[in-house]
């Protein structure tokens, strides 16, 4: 066990958000997060690494309440990437992910070998090794979401927490950086969007719905044509993929009505 939380609440605005949710991220899989728009995924996400604390519950990380544990510590062990993370504007792209070096810095500490080795490492990674001193506010979308993978990696996490790290990429990235978060064999908590690369990508799956935990288990056994219509209100077919992961196909009708007097 890693990460784990135990019967999660949060609220805000007089609204409880996350419901009494209980999940478990098993160590060096991949766990993905999925639910429609406002079902808590992100709230869920802010308080598995602390940046919000739980109203009641507990989040643990290797059995020890996280609340206790402290910013710097927690920094050494668990990386997040934000769904819009800002940065200052006057940073470039090598500026970014060097801040990912700070948990594991001494104060006043010089800059050594091993800091500048995981940033070039984790840029490469990120195929972004030829943009190191390019001015970040002039990066695109999807090359701002890369660096800040990047920073995450360069902070040699143990347990990585993701939300919707896809969003801006084209698809050859999209795919890129899933494989990679699997080729790193750290401990991962992803929020998804997309339920094909949720089915192809993650070990296990939970679905949150309400800011409840609807159903959790291996993508087989989550992503079933009845869940995704009680959750999604989508019509689906679902077979086996290429890969054997299950493949989901929306059944929509795309017919334009016939045009009058055609
Ligand atoms: N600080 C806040 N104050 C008031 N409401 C909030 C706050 N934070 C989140 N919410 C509400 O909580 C609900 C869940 O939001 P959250 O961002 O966690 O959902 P999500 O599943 O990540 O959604 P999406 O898929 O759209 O990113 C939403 O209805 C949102 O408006």
């Amino acid at each position: 066990m890693t990460l784990a939380a135990h019967e999660v609440r949060w609220s805000a605005a007089g609204r409880l958000i996350v419901d009494g949710v209980s999940l478990e991220a098993a160590p060096g899989r991949i766990l993905g997060l999925i639910g429609p728009n406002g079902s808590g995924k992100s709230s869920l996400l802010r308080l598995l690494c602390r940046l919000r604390n739980v109203a009641s519950g507990v989040v643990k990380l290797d059995g020890r309440d996280i609340a206790g544990v402290p910013r710097r510590a927690l920094a050494q062990r668990l990386a997040f990437v934000e769904q819009q993370a800002t940065t200052e504007m006057q940073l470039s792209v090598c500026d970014v992910v060097r801040l990912g070096r700070t948990p594991h810095r001494a104060a006043l500490a010089s800059w050594n070998g091993a800091d500048e080795a995981a940033v070039s490492a984790a840029l490469e990674r990120v195929g972004l090794s030829e943009r190191h001193d390019q001015p970040w506010h002039t990066l695109s979308g999807g090359e701002r979401q890369r660096v800040h993978i990047a920073r995450a990696l360069a902070q040699e996490p143990s347990e990585l927490i993701l939300d919707e790290p896809t969003n801006h990429l084209d698809i050859q990235h999209q795919l890129s950086i899933l494989a990679l978060i699997r080729r790193l064999g750290v401990t991962c908590i992803v929020a998804l969007h997309d339920l094909n690369l949720a089915a192809l990508f993650c070990d296990e799956i939970a679905l949150l719905h309400g800011g409840r935990l609807q159903a959790a288990g291996t993508p087989e056994a989550v992503l079933t044509e009845e869940t995704i219509r009680a959750v999604f209100g989508v019509a689906v077919s679902i077979r086996p993929g290429a890969s054997g992961r299950p493949h989901i196909e929306y059944l929509v009708a795309t017919d334009r009505p016939a045009e009058e007097g055609a």
